[in-house]
């Protein structure tokens, strides 16, 4: 299997020229990072932490101001870059009188593609995406989380080996949202890397598997997910069905054990409040 990264980003720095008057800004300052092929990599940070601005550049959307990003081993620089790169961008627009399959069929058009091979392709991603029964809907009548599946099946058209996906959540239900972080698991599973920009932490907590949190334009954690939420001093134990008989005698195990070990809590573990809402709203209908 290749080695090369999927995303190399090396010590980029942004700065916007100041316009009316305004000052040079620096958007982003000395940012490194590396996207693995095959992983779900979250870019996650607060608003203007500089998250947009590292992605532009790496599309080759901005330019950078120092340091170098590539696709694949292929500069930023080169159009070469973005050939096997499908983006979502935050907002996508789409023509409103077009309906879901032709909006498909454009971009695929657009990328090159035409034929009995572009349908195909685009009636496989519209089942992917469970677009399907609204095929042939016009685009205008499309919720905001059919517009944001839509917009995965677009960045998909062209099989590409790497989708950037700008807030593909963002201002959509907490069911449309689990459908689109599960498709994001399956692109993963099809083999795609993916690079995504979130501020909406429990639902990239869910599906990244390394993740570089930014804030006021630099780097400020980056690693394996399961390492950086790890607290390296305490040990979870989940047990079902325990007696208090059975805590109690854990309790004194501990007691006894003296030093610098306690048992900080025990109790039910908690679900979120996500999980409590989806299970929820999905019950039967009492009659
Ligand atoms: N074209 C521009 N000219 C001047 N400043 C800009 C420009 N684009 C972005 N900035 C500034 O750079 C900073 C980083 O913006 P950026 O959009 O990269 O942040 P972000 O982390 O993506 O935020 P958000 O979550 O709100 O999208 C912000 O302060 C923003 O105002």
């Amino acid at each position: 299997m290749s080695t090369t990264p999927a995303v190399s980003v090396k010590n980029l720095t942004k700065i916007f020229k100041g316009s009316l008057g305004k000052g040079a800004f620096r958007a982003v300052h000395d940012v490194s990072l590396t996207v693995e092929a095959g992983e779900v990599y979250g870019l996650i940070g607060p608003n203007g932490s500089g998250k947009s601005t590292t992605m532009k550049v790496i599309l080759g959307l901005l330019k950078a101001t120092a340091g170098e990003t590539s696709i694949f081993g292929i500069p930023s620089t080169e159009v070469a870059s973005r050939h096997s790169v499908g983006f979502l961008p935050e907002n996508p627009y789409f023509y409103k009188h077009l309906n879901g399959r032709e909006t498909l069929l454009f971009y695929g058009r657009l990328c090159g593609m035409s034929g009995a091979a572009l349908k195909s392709r685009a009636d496989e991603m519209l089942a992917l995406t469970g677009l399907e029964d609204a095929a042939t809907r016009r685009v205008g009548g499309y919720s905001k989380g059919m517009l944001q599946r839509l917009g995965l099946a677009q960045a998909l058209i062209h099989e590409p080996r790497l989708l950037v996906l700008d807030e593909p959540t963002a201002g959509v239900d907490p069911a449309g949202s689990r459908i689109i972080r599960d498709l994001i698991i399956e692109f993963r599973a099809r083999g795609i890397t993916v690079l995504v920009t979130s501020h909406l932490l429990e639902q990239m907590q869910e599906v990244c598997d390394r993740v570089g949190i930014m804030a006021h334009g630099r780097m400020v954690r980056e690693g394996r997910l399961e390492d950086l939420i790890a607290v390296e001093n305490q040990t979870e134990m989940v047990l079902e069905n325990a007696s208090p008989a059975l805590l109690a005698k854990i309790d004194a195990l501990v007691k006894a054990e003296g030093g610098d070990t306690r048992l900080l809590r025990s109790g039910h573990p908690r679900t979120t409040l996500e999980r409590l809402f989806l299970e929820a709203t999905n019950e039967p209908k009492k009659p």
